[in-house]
């Protein structure tokens, strides 16, 4: 493990990205769980923790039918290599409930817990005090400021945005974030492990969205609004999108997958800090489905139904 000393003097990328090689990964929701999966299938010793061990084990289950998937696709004739594969990736993952302990070793943390400002900032309290000098800390958090999240933390020049997209092991993407504090050699370091993840790495300041979502959060509320309106119906919104530009989902399609709550509360987070902003103004529709519990794809239902 690299010790603070040398974190300080290094800056070259290459020796940056060897450095990380332990990463501890808190939430094993959609996104947690899919950031472990694509760490420990990139050869990083991988530490996975959520609130108790049911949620784990499920969280566990996924990883693995999904690495079945991704190595069926690398090694499409060699079933002994592609079981290779799935094996000696998930030997790299372990699992705790215990977030301070699961630190210990880290050389970066990559938070996707709640999208909630409070947890969030309490849990990097506590990390803070636990992780060794050299650990980045990072969050992967759609909408929140990263300044806020980091509010509590001493370790600020240590300390960014990693956003990934859904589904991780598919998403090539990765926003790197900085807040003003954020070191080069942070920066660096994000962007070497980015690149040894498989994933294309694009930088963006610490603002509303980032770029991804602050240019698709307005774009999903048009589309809500041009339904609401009755001008076309979802699928006609939808076809009309993926076939007039390509997009592999329309708006409709793609908010069922990502979670009509996670939407709502992001955009229902916006509106509140930014009143005057029309963009974000919080759809009827939305906040219909949602107080029925039609959450998307994982509930069965949201602007469509699914077989469960
Ligand atoms: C909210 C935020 O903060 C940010 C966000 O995440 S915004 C949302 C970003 N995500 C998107 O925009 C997703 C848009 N949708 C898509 O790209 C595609 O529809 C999709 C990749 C999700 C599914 O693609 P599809 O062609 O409809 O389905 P499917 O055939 O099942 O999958 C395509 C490939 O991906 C693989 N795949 C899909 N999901 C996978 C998973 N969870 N794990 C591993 N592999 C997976 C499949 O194995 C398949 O591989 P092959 O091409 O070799 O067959
Ligand atoms: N859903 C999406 O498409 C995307 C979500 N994100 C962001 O990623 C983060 C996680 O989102 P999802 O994975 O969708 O949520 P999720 O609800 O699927 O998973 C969150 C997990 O965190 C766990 N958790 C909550 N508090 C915890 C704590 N204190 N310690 C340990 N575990 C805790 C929960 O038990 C749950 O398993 C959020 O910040 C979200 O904004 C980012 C990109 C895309």
């Amino acid at each position: 493990m690299l010790s603070s000393v040398a974190v300080r003097n290094f800056s070259n990328s290459a020796v940056m990205a060897n450095a990380i090689k332990n990463v501890t990964v808190i939430g094993s929701g959609l996104m947690g769980g899919g950031i472990a999966q694509v760490a420990a299938q990139t050869g990083h010793n991988v530490v996975m923790v959520d609130v108790d061990d049911g949620v784990l084990s499920k969280a566990h289950e996924r990883i693995s039918t999904s690495m079945k998937r991704v190595a069926k696709k690398k090694f499409g004739d060699s079933q002994e290599e592609a079981n290779k594969f799935v094996s000696d990736s998930l030997s790299r993952l372990t699992t705790s409930t215990d977030s301070t302990a699961s630190v210990k070793n880290a050389d970066l943390v990559v938070e996707a817990i709640v999208e909630n400002i409070d947890i969030k900032q309490k849990l990097f309290k506590q990390l803070d005090e636990a992780a060794p000098e050299h650990t980045i800390f990072a969050s992967n958090t759609s909408s929140l400021s990263i300044q806020k999240i980091a509010q509590n933390a001493k370790r600020k020049d240590r300390f960014g945005g990693l956003h990934f997209f859904n589904p991780v092991p598919v998403m090539k993407l990765l926003e790197v974030i900085r807040i003003p504090e954020t070191s080069q050699a942070t920066i660096d370091s994000m962007l070497a492990w980015g690149k040894a993840m498989g994933k294309v790495t694009v930088q963006c300041k610490d603002t509303p969205g980032f770029i991804v979502n602050r240019l698709l959060v307005p774009y999903y509320g048009e589309a809500y609004r041009m339904y609401e309106r009755g001008d076309a119906t979802t699928r006609d919104i939808d076809t009309a999108m993926k076939l007039g530009t390509g997009y592999p989902m329309g708006p409709f399609e793609l908010s069922d997958y990502t979670g009509l709550d996670t939407n709502l509360f992001v955009i229902e987070g916006w509106a509140k800090e930014y009143p005057d902003e029309p963009l974000f103004k919080v759809s009827e529709s939305l906040r219909k489905l949602v107080s029925e519990g039609k959450l998307g794809v994982k509930t069965g239902e949201g602007f469509y139904k699914y077989n469960k």
